[in-house]
């Protein structure tokens, strides 16, 4: 029988792609979200609830009345920038929700979650390419919070035989290829929506936040990620989780481990804003502007311990091809 498979944040953008991936897969993908950012009609070809993880009887309700194998746990707010300025808003729901969420899986016996974890857990680390046992030093409040999780599954796994992992994705980018389904955050604060709306003319000018960076063209530096790829992983992370041998759990001994999901090549925002002026044949205005708090210099993963671990590996791993398919899903290609 197809597992099924709770999926808090379903309704998001990284949330909705990977359910297509479940599905291909042959998991029965269950949606939890209480739609603060994510799109219902995101939902393509798998049960809905609206509701919060926050909500203890909701979950209480939801462990009792579906047979659930495992957790892909999306559910968070998600802006580094607007955490700086309003911490406890995402202290309350990323790590108060995780915690939640993670108690009432042990209270109902489901033991293997994967939880999306980010880059931000390493801070403005001067390493480059960045391995998962570097050292956890949160710039801002968000990769915190994430960090706080990864620990408590960590301390969990041990202590209650949770079976957890978590991918720490670097930056996510692109569309589903076949255009069903493309980034929608509202308001969009990532940096390739944003440049491809300035291309399309709605909004006037895209502004890169910072030029004084310690980096080649003194803007930021990040790893982009196509969205199918991270998708992909979440299938991998699931069969990792499903093949560990139960019997070898001693007592109450769990798993715990963590995988960067990247590319391995960085892009800094000026090469994003020519490769999205490239892409779409649009001369759009670029203003310059201060730092945005919260913001570390460079972001690129090895990702190799994914590769080696979980056979996986990206797909799509060009930069154009995620713009053009952002591109797409705008309708404008
Ligand atoms: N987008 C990125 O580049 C990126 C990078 C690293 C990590 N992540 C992490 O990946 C996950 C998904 O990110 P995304 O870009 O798809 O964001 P998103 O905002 O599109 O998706 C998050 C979803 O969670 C839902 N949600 C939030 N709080 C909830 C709650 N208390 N109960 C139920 N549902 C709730 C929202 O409505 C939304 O549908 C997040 O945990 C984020 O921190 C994202
Ligand atoms: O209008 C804009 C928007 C962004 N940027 C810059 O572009 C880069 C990327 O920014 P953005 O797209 O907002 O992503 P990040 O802030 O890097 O954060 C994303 O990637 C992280 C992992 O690296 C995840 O943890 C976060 O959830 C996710 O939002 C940063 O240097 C920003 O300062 C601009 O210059 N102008």
């Amino acid at each position: 029988m197809a597992k099924t498979i709770l999926v808090p944040g379903g309704a998001g953008f990284i949330g909705s792609h990977t359910l297509l991936a479940l599905k291909a897969a042959g998991y029965t993908p269950l949606v939890l979200d209480n739609l603060s950012n994510g799109h219902q009609d995101a939902v393509l070809d798998a049960n809905f609830i609206e509701g919060d993880i926050r909500d203890e009887a909701l979950l209480d309700q939801l462990f009792e009345n579906h047979a659930i194998d495992a957790v892909v746990h999306f559910a968070a707010f998600i802006e580094a920038g607007e955490s700086v300025r309003d911490p406890m808003k995402f202290y309350d729901n990323n790590v108060a929700g995780s915690l939640n969420l993670v108690r009432a899986m042990v209270r109902h016996g489901v033991r293997k979650m994967v939880f999306s974890s980010t880059a931000a857990v390493y801070g403005d680390s001067t390493d480059a390419p960045l391995t998962e046992d570097l050292p956890k030093v949160p710039i801002n409040p968000y990769g915190q919070t994430k960090w706080a999780v990864e620990c408590m599954l960590r301390d969990t796994a041990a202590a209650d035989g949770l079976q957890a992992i978590a991918l720490r994705y670097f930056n996510a980018a692109g569309a589903d290829p076949e255009g069903r389904l493309g980034e929608r955050h509202d308001p969009e604060t990532h940096l390739i929506p944003l440049v491809l709306q300035a291309a399309s003319g709605q909004r006037d000018a895209i502004s890169i936040f910072g030029t004084d960076y310690d980096t080649r063209d003194g803007t930021c530096i990040r790893d982009y990620i196509h969205v199918a790829d991270l998708a992909d992983a979440h299938v991998k992370a699931l069969e990792h989780l499903f093949t560990q041998d139960d019997s070898k759990v001693r007592g109450r001994r769990g798993f715990y481990d963590a995988f960067n999901l990247g590319n391995g090549q960085g892009f800094s925002v000026r090469e994003v804003v020519d490769a999205a002026k490239q892409v779409t044949g649009v001369d759009f205005t670029v203003k310059e502007e201060e730092r945005r708090p919260g913001d570390p210099a460079v972001l690129v993963a090895n990702a190799e311990k994914a590769r080696t671990t979980l056979g996986w590996s990206p797909s799509i791993p060009a930069l154009e091809d995620m713009v053009a398919h952002a591109w797409n899903f705008m309708g404008q290609s």
